[in-house]
């Protein structure tokens, strides 16, 4: 026994909800319309041999857009064994007009009723019985969300897959029915009989899809033609009409037998929600908050104390259980270090060095007169080189001070770190030094510096899928679209960046919702600005290592990314190739509703196991690519292998060296930061394993901006350019895409590192002209008129004339 059973139904109706109670699988829901875009097939839990399929949500099966032209071509081209329609309880006028359509595809087809639990809460009431008699197919309420009634809508439709093809009960007016009786007699006769009536209707619309499908002569055409015309004669409308409209009038014929809504005109609680999200004044200041707050708290407070914890305790030197002795510890480490090593000859040698302005000096000094060992340890772990190169060598103090400092085994239960575990383990088995570096350095370092991450973006994701599931996003792209349009783009352009707010890929794959080919590419390239997940360690590391951890940086890069998308869009609308009008947005604002605990957590889980696996396999073999770069080099034309080897003699410093040159007008003309900027095109992530590996640089905090932002906008990691090239489906165009997004990370970098310079007084005559320069070719770009739309303007206007 083999069934397929597909899940048809229009956008945001629960498919993918119901997809995943039924298959266990975990696909991503999220409530706005156009969420899945491709199909995705699984098994029925405790059932043999039976495929559930998931697909786009579609309006009607005359689709406009790739992803409902996926939907149509599997229900049409594979037919399932059987249809279970998703209907939404609260939306069902609108619902059924899809539900006619496939009831006339003659394959069984079995109603679910979604959502409910919302209806019973509004007290609306569904008479499921009077419902499957008009339609006749069975009709069964669930709730996918709660999961009540599932199992049954599925049974129910492998009983129809095995039984015998629904027939549609609705029938069109006199001349209408007239035109299709000889339709398929001329036409489709030799078509199984359960498809022709499907297929004489699409004649009758004249779909062209159909029509090309059937491959019909000349001569039937013209016959078939006659049909139409009489009867659009006859109704005085065209056929297509004729057929939305007939559908229509039986829909409310239905709804009137079926359906009792309680309160009929009143506000419900969305509606008084969305007045004040949705204001024209409100919406966008609202918005900024939720990002703000969202980013804030994922890097700044909690996501930054569970990353301190991973970083420091777990794959960093150890940590008292359950925090037990911590701070008895603190306040012994730091008497300690007030007497021993802050002493009155350190602190004039730091304090000199600061008013000298060496790179980091001022984070020791103000760490050690706050009085915090911690800061004080990172702050010397960071820069200690940076001040003894510069003449402030303070290690000797330090080195001979912590030989005797206070143990923390001491004050509380000591659980050593995965570094430190590694070690000894590999200690105990007297494992080569070779090993030891490859593992701890490479590997352990590398790797440890993703996963130190993971605690933030889980955090972020949290949010995510709450703001995603509750409704709210979809909100946003309603808003922006108010906004974009002004500038001839497509709120519909927003729904991508909103997703690629996790991940790139599944935001560039978004974009197939959008019917204009031209605003579609657009979107490809645009879509990727926005910091996804993988970047989140890139901002969280330069926000903590350059400013001490300010509130504004993570919200700052949020911010930037959307508005490089808005400058981007307004750019590229005003050149030739991409020019035209937006691709038409009409969504209907979802209801919110209350995401359950169970869903956020599991897209949370799914999202960031994905990048747990990454690290497991990308970084792992990057790690190890580095480390082996880092350990091998050529000193006085010899290649050799050196665990001690400089960076500047090792294969990768080299390639650094040799590559900086690229960055010097951006402000991080060193190796490191370069590699890592190179390393980053495999994953994102990957730029802070390069720093894990290769330690930390000292970077002013203008450059670790500009590097911030150039490795945000420049082109995203591999698999997002796969995904790119997938969607676009053309080299040329992906090539282009690429050049366009690291000229432009590259534009804005310089242009901000220039400035920042002159602000601060170190400015650079060159400089500053070609930052002027690119200003100026920027707004010229933003500000000249639309060609195409001021033709377009004047033929309307010509029109209104007439
Ligand atoms: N209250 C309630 N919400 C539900 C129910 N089923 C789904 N939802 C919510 O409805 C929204 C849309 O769910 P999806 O499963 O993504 O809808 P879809 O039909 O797959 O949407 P597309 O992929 O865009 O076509 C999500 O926010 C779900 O949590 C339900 O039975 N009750
Ligand atoms: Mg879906």
């Amino acid at each position: 026994m083999n069934i397929r059973i597909a899940l048809a139904g229009n956008p945001n109706s629960g498919k993918t909800t119901l997809f995943n109670a039924l298959t266990g699988s975990n696909q991503f829901v999220g409530n706005w319309p156009g969420v899945t875009v491709e199909k995705k097939e699984g098994k029925l839990k405790k059932h043999n041999g039976v495929t559930i399929t998931d697909l786009p949500g579609i309006y009607s099966l005359s689709p406009y857009t790739l992803e409902e032209v996926v939907a149509r071509n599997y229900l049409i081209g594979e037919r399932p064994d059987a249809i279970l329609n998703i209907v939404d309880g609260t939306n069902l006028e609108r619902n059924l007009y899809l539900t006619t359509q496939l009831t006339e595809l003659g394959i069984p087809v079995v109603i679910a009723i979604n959502m409910m639990d919302v209806v019973r809460k509004n007290g609306d009431k569904i008479n499921t019985a009077e419902l499957s008699r008009e339609l006749g197919c069975k009709v069964i309420e669930i709730s996918a969300l709660k999961g009540t009634g599932v199992m049954e809508a599925a049974e129910a439709a492998i009983k129809a897959a095995e039984g015998t093809k629904t027939v549609p009960m609705h029938t069109f007016s006199g001349p209408v029915e007239h035109a299709l009786a000889h339709i398929e007699e001329v036409a489709v006769h030799q078509m199984p009989e359960e498809q022709q009536r499907w297929y004489a209707i699409k004649i009758f619309e004249r779909d062209e899809k159909a029509m090309a499908q059937l491959k019909l002569s000349a001569d039937v055409q013209a016959h078939i033609e006659e049909d139409i015309k009489a009867a659009e004669k006859e109704l005085d409308d065209d056929a297509e009409s004729i057929i939305t409209n007939e559908r229509y009038v039986y829909i409310a014929s239905l709804m009137k037998g079926c359906y009792k809504k309680k309160n009929a005109g009143k506000l419900t609680a969305s509606d008084k929600i969305d007045r004040v999200v949705t204001n024209r004044w409100l919406a966008l200041p609202i918005f900024a908050l939720v990002m703000c707050l969202v980013y804030y708290v994922s890097v700044t407070t909690v996501g930054s104390w569970a990353t301190d914890w991973t970083n420091d305790g777990l794959f960093g030197d150890g940590w008292h259980l359950f925090g037990i002795g911590s701070s008895a510890y603190d306040d012994a480490i730091n008497e300690y270090a007030e007497e021993n090593i802050w002493t009155p000859e350190v602190v004039a040698e730091v304090s000199k060095a600061a008013d000298e302005g060496v790179i980091g000096a001022q984070d020791v000094l103000d760490a050690i007169n706050d009085q915090d060992f911690g800061a004080f340890d990172e702050a010397y772990g960071s820069y200690g080189d940076s001040l003894a190169a510069a003449g402030y060598d303070i290690s000797e103090v330090y080195d001979t001070a912590m030989e005797s400092a206070p143990d923390t085994s001491d004050y509380g239960v000591w659980v050593p770190g995965i570094p430190v575990l590694v070690e000894n383990g590999l200690n105990a088995i007297h494992s080569p030094d070779w090993l030891n570096g490859l593992i701890l350095d490479g590997i352990v370092g590398g790797v440890g510096a993703v996963l130190g991450f993971v605690p933030q973006m889980l955090v972020l994701f949290i949010f995510l899928a709450f703001l995603e599931s509750c409704g709210y996003m979809a909100r946003i792209a309603f808003v922006m679209d108010r906004i974009f349009r002004k500038f001839g783009l497509s709120g519909k352009s927003f729904i991508p960046m909103l997703i690629g707010t996790g991940c790139g890929v599944p935001g560039i794959m978004a974009s197939r919702t959008i019917e204009n080919d031209r605003d579609r590419k657009m979107t490809v390239m645009t879509t990727t600005f926005i910091p996804c997940g993988a970047k989140l360690p890139i901002i969280a590391m330069i926000a903590t290592a350059l400013f001490h951890g300010a509130w504004w940086v993570a919200p700052s890069a949020y911010f930037l990314g959307a508005a490089a998308i808005v400058v981007s869009g307004i750019m590229l609308k005003k050149t030739k190739m991409f020019a035209g009008d937006p691709a038409p947005f009409v969504m209907e604002l979802p209801a919110y509703h209350w995401p359950t605990v169970g869903n956020i957590l599991r897209s949370m889980w799914e999202r960031g196991w994905s990048f747990i696996k990454k690290a497991g396999t990308i970084i792992l073999l990057s790690s190890i690519v580095m480390w082996l770069g880092s350990v091998f080099g050529v000193v006085d034309g010899k290649f050799v292998f050196d665990l001690e080897m400089e960076l500047d003699y090792s294969l990768v410093g080299r390639l650094g060296n040799a590559i900086k040159f690229i960055f010097a007008p951006l402000g991080f003309d060193n190796a490191r930061a370069a590699i890592a900027t190179v390393m980053g095109l495999v994953a994102k992530e990957e730029v802070v394993g390069v720093f894990g590996v290769l330690d930390f640089v000292s970077m002013t905090k203008l450059a670790g901006y500009c590097f911030l932002i150039f490795n945000l906008l420049c082109a995203p990691c591999f698999a997002a350019i796969g995904a790119m090239k997938r969607e676009m489906n053309n080299a040329k165009w992906t090539w282009f895409a690429i050049g366009y997004q690291c000229c432009f990370a590259y534009a804005i970098s310089l242009i901000v590192y220039q400035l920042g310079c002159l602000f601060t007084g170190h400015g650079n005559v060159l400089g500053i002209i070609v930052a002027v320069l690119l200003i100026g070719f920027i707004c010229y770009m933003l500000f000249r008129p639309y060609k195409e739309a001021e033709h377009l303007s004047t033929k309307a206007k010509a029109l209104a004339q007439k």
